[in-house]
């Protein structure tokens, strides 16, 4: 039998995406050292080291930490929503491993100081790998780009004016071009100015039921077709976020056809959700973008399933319970997303026999590390140990007070799910569920 030394932890019997069969999983030094199938299964003697600590995994799934492109951390500048902690510990808690941070933050993440900041943030939390975006203008106002070199060599990994479109067309051709020159990629939230003015949910049944008028479908869309054109000439890497409607789904794969350099990301209440859903003047169901109608959540599906949708996000966005009581009309657009992320889509999806376990996992892990390039996104011999461990037995009904974000904004409120992550792992270090692995009384 080989011996395994230097071993940090030990996860016994766990399942893993794709495999029959359980394996359990040593882990030293930050990686991982073997993946062994039942009949490898070592002997206690055989796996030593100074501080193991063990976990019987009893056939729970271990999958590569989930890695989510696409949040909210709120720091600097609206810690009352979220501190870089909090919403790190949340993004643990919901089994990820590695996230990317929006820069609508205040100041805005438009200067290398923020970029900074934000890094020096995660550091001190110690959490999860927190990657921060830039903004692809000053102040997010589309009037003058950012400094990308700078920002580039302090550490942004991507240029993005999330919460708000790049209105002006020449504006975005020169972002691209600038970004494209330094390999980094453009992501852009997708709305025209003019065409949502004041309005908050889509047009659909709801708004007509209510009288009021709705966002259109094309606002998203416009943006989607003209930035795959200005894609398609500076040959920037353009990646649109939160896809919503079926008229950006024909776009994006039209572009996709052509070998534009496109890629797409989803959330997981624009795949479970619909206007139709929406009990009322309820502000917990008011997002950007909005919940759209059926047709275009069943687009969207089968955007996920063919590719032409490449990864999955959250768009976890926090807000306080004061802001959000401001009324549908006036409340911020946004709805955390960490916590319920992987149940939610495990229990609409993978238990209902749509999608197999193995694409849910691929698509929140590998896809999001090969469309920006990270390292990380597999769980493997040699690979960093980023790794959640998720309870598919486990049901329970979501409930808001057992969040570690500060955020309790969730239409998910009381939904029953299956699927829980219950240890995360970052580079071999528990934290979430840290208190499961004991240590071995040698
Ligand atoms: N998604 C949202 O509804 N809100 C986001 C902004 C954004 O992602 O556009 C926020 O910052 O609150
Ligand atoms: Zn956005
Ligand atoms: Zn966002």
């Amino acid at each position: 039998m080989t011996k395994y030394a230097n071993v940090e932890v030990w996860i016994q019997n766990a399942s893993v995406p794709g495999e029959q069969g359980n394996r359990d999983i040593l882990i030293g030094g930050g990686k991982v050292l073997a993946i062994l199938s039942d009949t490898e299964k070592p002997a206690a003697s055989d796996v030593n080291g100074a501080a193991l600590k063990v976990y019987d995994a009893q056939g729970k799934l271990a999958t590569p930490g989930l890695i989510d492109m696409h949040v909210h951390l709120r720091e600097p500048g609206f810690e009352h929503k979220e501190t870089i902690e909090s919403g790190a510990r949340s993004a643990a808690q919901g089994g990820f491993t590695t996230i990317a941070c929006m820069p609508n933050t205040k100041p805005v993440t438009d200067n290398p100081e923020t970029v900074k900041l934000v890094l020096d943030k995660a550091k001190e939390a110690n959490l999860v790998n927190v990657l921060p975006y830039a903004a692809i203008t000053k102040n997010e106002q589309g009037q003058e780009l950012t400094d990308f070199e700078a920002l580039k060599a302090a550490g942004a990994i991507g240029f993005t004016d999330d919460g708000v479109g790049v209105q002006n067309a020449q504006m975005m051709k020169d972002a691209m071009t600038r970004a494209a020159a330094i390999d980094m990629p453009v992501i852009a939230h997708c709305e025209d100015d003019s065409l949502v003015k004041g309005l908050y949910v889509s047009e659909g049944s709801f708004s007509k039921k209510h009288g009021i008028k709705g966002i259109p479908n094309e606002s998203e869309a416009i943006h989607v077709g003209r930035d795959v054109l200005l894609a398609e000439a500076t040959g920037a890497h353009y990646h649109v976020c939160h896809v919503s409607t079926e008229q950006s789904v024909r776009l994006i794969r039209l572009a996709k056809s052509v070998g534009v350099r496109v890629t797409a990301e989803i959330c997981p209440h624009h795949l479970v959700l619909s206007d139709e859903d929406i009990p009322g003047m309820d502000t917990n169901w008011k997002m950007n973008p909005p919940l759209r109608t059926p047709r275009d959540v069943a687009a969207c599906i089968e955007a996920l399933e063919d590719g032409t949708i490449d990864i999955i996000v959250t768009d976890h966005a926090p807000h306080s319970a004061e802001e959000k009581a401001k009324g549908m009309e006036l409340a911020p657009f946004g709805i955390v997303g960490f916590e319920t992320a992987f149940p939610l889509l495990y229990t609409e999806f993978v238990k209902t026999g749509r999608w197999s376990l193995d694409f849910l996992v691929r698509r929140m892990t590998q896809d999001p590390a090969r469309v920006f390039g990270l390292q990380s996104g597999k769980l493997e011999v040699g690979a960093v140990a980023d790794i959640a461990i998720i309870d598919l037995e486990l049901e329970k009904a979501v409930d808001p007070e057992t969040f570690a974000t500060k955020g309790r904004n969730t239409p998910f409120t009381g939904r029953k799910l299956s699927g829980w992550p219950v240890m995360t792992l970052v580079a071999g270090r528990a934290v979430y569920g840290a208190d499961l692995a004991q240590p071995v009384n040698a």
